[in-house]
């Protein structure tokens, strides 16, 4: 079993105004993460997120540590949080397993692992998203059911984005030190997040779009807010978000997305909300 890792440098905004869609998808989309009886990584030096896809279809896969961190164990200086968009399966930490269904989430805090992952059935598998950012204590493991999701209701009908907004990874939830994850979901017929568009500049932010048709497309939007750029989205691509970036999509059809930020803060209103006006 192989752990796979590609790296991820930082964009800055005048250079991703720059660049055509090849090299935005270069800098910003992360592709082809979830692919049977794989572990795939990606290191993005923003704010040193690591961002991953694991399918389970045999063996356990196991990340215990990967050169990129320079430390022996995965987990020795980062926490990490990982959530099941799949069939159902376990994640054991340093030994210990815990069952994840379909939307359920586990934070593990500095210093545990090593984690191994496993399907039910390896015909309807797991898929599990990780996330893992640098930490600096040692916060409880904690596994995340729906139920214990903090719910926002945002948007409406009339403006095509009336949604709810799960924070799994919050403050209000578990303990963390930088982690800040969820799971946005729409009404019915709803097809915009994030706009109003915001930018944060004290965190970075990646997006992963999920519960897709295979004709759906998300058209992501990104940059500064008056440089927009898109980038078109299929089911299971994320998309790294720079602190300078907005980051709202629109889709063609259904879909869900999970967000995950870190940065300076861990409040999830510390944001500057970008008026109509300044986006062209
Ligand atoms: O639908 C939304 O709006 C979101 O989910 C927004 C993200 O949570 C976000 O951008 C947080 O900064
Ligand atoms: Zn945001």
């Amino acid at each position: 079993m192989t752990v796979s890792v590609s790296v991820r440098q930082v964009v800055g905004p005048e250079d991703a105004a720059r660049r055509d869609t090849k090299g935005l998808r270069e800098g910003f989309v992360i592709e082809a993460m979830f692919q049977p009886g794989e572990l795939n990584l990606t290191y993005s030096h923003l704010d040193r997120m690591i961002v991953g896809g694991i399918v389970p279809t045999g063996e356990r896969l196991v990340i215990d540590g990967i050169t990129e961190t320079g430390t022996e164990r995965f987990l020795d200086r980062r926490e990490a949080a990982i959530v099941n968009i799949g069939g159902s399966g376990v994640v054991s930490v340093g030994g210990r397993d815990y069952a994840l269904g379909f939307q359920e989430a586990i934070y593990v805090g500095m210093g545990e692992g090593p984690l191994g992952f496993t399907s039910d059935d390896p015909a309807a598998p797991a898929l599990f998203y990780l996330l893992s950012a640098p930490a600096h204590r040692a916060c409880p493991t904690v596994h995340i059911t729906r139920e214990m999701a903090k719910k926002v209701h945002l948007g409406s009908a009339e403006e095509s984005n009336a949604r709810t907004i799960n924070q799994y990874v919050h403050p209000d939830v578990c303990e963390s030190c930088q982690l800040l994850v969820g799971l946005t979901m729409f009404e019915p017929g709803s097809v915009w997040n994030t706009m109003p568009a915001h930018v944060h500049d004290r965190r970075m932010e990646v997006y992963l779009y999920f519960g897709m048709q295979a004709a759906t497309r998300i058209f992501h939007f990104m940059g500064e807010p008056g440089e927009t750029r898109h980038v078109v989205l299929k089911n299971h691509e994320a998309v790294l978000s720079p602190g300078w970036s907005i980051h709202s999509g629109a889709g063609t059809g259904r879909y869900a997305f999970i967000w995950a930020m870190a940065g300076d803060n861990m409040s999830f209103t510390d944001m500057d909300k970008v008026p109509m006006e300044s986006l062209r």
